[in-house]
């Protein structure tokens, strides 16, 4: 999927949200655990309530792995769904990838071309050559993790480094790549007081924003700061939404806690015209 056909999914459907698909087997409603496939059956009825108020899935591949193949069964069967019948819909496989150049190429392919996700995030600590193999890859997208939405971002992200903060020279480095058109960001709701800045760097580029809800992260001040000309801005939500009920009404309190946030959305692009 391109940015442009992002975008206008954006404008139809009113709405720049992300559902996180982060399945745990605990936290499910027990009656699922008799399906053959819990972690499909969630996935399945999450997607089916939710599909018409969001424009992005995100699985976190952890929650998947942790179940060893049938963990994997569960994602790829995942990713075909959303593919066969929400071609519309941009899916992310957040699985902070990276590495020497020809294994970031083997990483690329397991997500671009077998499991056909739109995008990939990717940890940026390897530098240039651990990103350009997922860059070559024509539509699809590297989210290059920036400023994260977790306390230990402050470890290193914002050190100065040649005088400046690292997670900009993550940004800026980032630009100068092969086929950077094809960069997205992680940038953590929880920093809203850092969006300013970063769209200094990157004013259009699209960003991947977890950490609202469940990490306390504010939706309105992300898009404050943080709103590009074509929004720019995916807001994941994972257990906010999905886990809004344990019994058998989850699907349905998934979907009013999307709507929700739908909403407030649509609310704020009407303000920002
Ligand atoms: O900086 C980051 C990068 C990734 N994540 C991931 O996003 C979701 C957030 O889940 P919630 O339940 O909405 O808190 C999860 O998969 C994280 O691993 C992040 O939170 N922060």
């Amino acid at each position: 999927m391109t940015t442009q056909q992002l975008t206008e999914q954006i404008q139809k459907k009113q709405s720049f949200l992300c559902i996180g698909l982060d399945v745990d087997l605990n936290k499910i409603p027990p009656h699922l655990l008799q399906e053959e496939d819990p972690i499909f059956a969630f996935n399945k009825a999450i997607i089916d309530a939710t599909h018409h108020v969001c424009v992005a899935y995100k699985p976190n591949t952890a929650f998947y792995e942790a179940y060893g193949l049938k963990g994997w069964q569960a994602l790829e069967k995942t990713i075909n769904y959303l593919n066969e019948k929400h071609p519309d819909i941009f899916t992310i496989a957040d699985a902070k990838r990276g590495d020497i150049g020809n294994t970031s190429s083997m990483y690329a392919k397991a997500f671009f071309e077998d499991l056909a996700f739109d995008s990939v995030t990717v940890a940026p600590y390897m530098g240039k050559d651990s990103v350009e193999p997922f860059l070559a890859f024509k539509n699809k997208h590297t989210i290059l993790l920036a400023l994260t939405s977790n306390q230990g971002a402050f470890d290193f992200q914002t050190k100065q480094v040649e005088g400046k903060e690292l997670y900009k020279q993550v940004l800026e480095t980032s630009k100068t790549w092969e086929n950077s058109e094809n960069l997205m960001y992680v940038v953590g709701a929880t920093k809203a007081e850092y969006f300013a800045e970063i769209r200094k760097i990157i004013p259009n580029s699209f960003l991947l924003v977890p950490g609202v809800g469940a990490q306390g992260g504010n939706l309105q001040d992300v898009c404050k700061y943080g709103m590009a000309d074509n929004v720019g801005l995916l807001i994941n939500s994972s257990r906010g939404i999905i886990y809004a009920s344990n019994q058998a009404d989850f699907a349905e309190a998934a979907a009013q806690k999307a709507q929700d946030m739908q909403l407030e959305m649509a609310s704020i692009l009407k303000h920002a015209d």
